[in-house]
């Protein structure tokens, strides 16, 4: 059976986010993900995770900007990354190396690489954000003491209006065409049943690449648990073993009432 990871910038909310490692670990869970670990010391998450005997399984690229301060600020100024922007060049090789340093830190292997919001100002460049992951995954190739997979991940634009990349058949192109082995797809079922309405076909459009190399889930619309909503979620995992993915599912939804009384859809597949 697939492993799942507690998201743990959506679950646990209500738990100062120190406290939500052990709270992950008390539900039984073995790996966490998080978008944004730059607000602490690496070393402060690290010994989180060892504490509660987690695995750190995904973290994402700052959301902007070009130092730290920069970096702190960027998702509440609206910045959602900055690979597609043709204006910010250097706060991406800022943000991807300093995503490298907090993989190595927190032994994650891998790292969401978002690709930024088209303003009115910026509009976004395709050779340009192609050029830059194919750069990026260098970087993350390049360090053989802790190599690193870097991930494009459709979102929806009910949730993120103007993200760059909003399908998954952009993110497969993209990854067809930079053909490096350090770069693949991370597949949220939710933002997919959102924006293509159909997130088994997608699964099983994309599993024969071997590309999809992370997964997230929520029930859909509603982004609550899989299943709150139309998101045919005991099909999808049966055909995630079926295809015998070998990767993390990132839970990332908001619990409709607290996360552990709504961990019942995940209790009965008895893991
Ligand atoms: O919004 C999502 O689904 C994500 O996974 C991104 O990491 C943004 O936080
Ligand atoms: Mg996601």
């Amino acid at each position: 059976m697939s492993r799942f990871a507690a998201n743990l910038g959506f679950l646990y909310a209500h738990k100062p986010f120190e406290a939500r490692f052990a709270a992950a670990a008390e539900d039984g869970f073995k790996g966490v993900e998080y978008a944004s670990p730059y607000e602490w010391p690496a070393h402060v998450l690290a010994q989180h995770l060892q504490e509660a005997g987690l695995q750190q399984v995904l973290i994402n690229t700052p959301a902007g900007g070009a130092d730290a301060a920069g970096v702190r600020q960027a998702w509440a100024q609206g910045l959602r990354g900055t690979a597609c922007l043709v204006g910010q060049e250097k706060a991406f090789r800022y943000g991807v190396e300093l995503a490298l340093e907090y993989a190595q830190a927190l032994a994650c292997p891998r790292i969401h690489v978002m690709a930024g919001v088209a303003t009115a100002a910026d509009a976004g460049d395709r050779r340009t954000w192609l050029h830059r992951l194919a750069w990026a995954a260098e970087k993350a190739a390049s360090n053989s003491q802790h190599p690193v997979t870097l991930l494009l991940e459709a979102i929806n634009h009910v949730d993120m209006p103007g993200y760059w990349l909003h399908t998954q058949a952009q993110a497969f192109a993209a990854l067809q065409e930079i053909g490096h082995p350090h770069l693949a797809m991370q597949m949220d079922f939710y933002h997919c049943q959102m924006t293509e309405g159909d997130a088994l076909a997608q699964w099983q459009r994309y599993a024969p690449s071997r590309l999809v190399q992370h997964i997230q889930i929520a029930g859909a619309p509603g982004r609550h648990e899989p299943d709150v909503g139309q998101l045919p979620w005991q099909e999808l995992l049966v055909a995630l073993d079926e295809a015998a993915y070998p990767g993390w599912v990132g839970l990332e939804y908001h619990p409709q009432t607290t996360t552990t009384a709504g961990l019942g859809w995940l209790k009965q597949l008895h893991l």
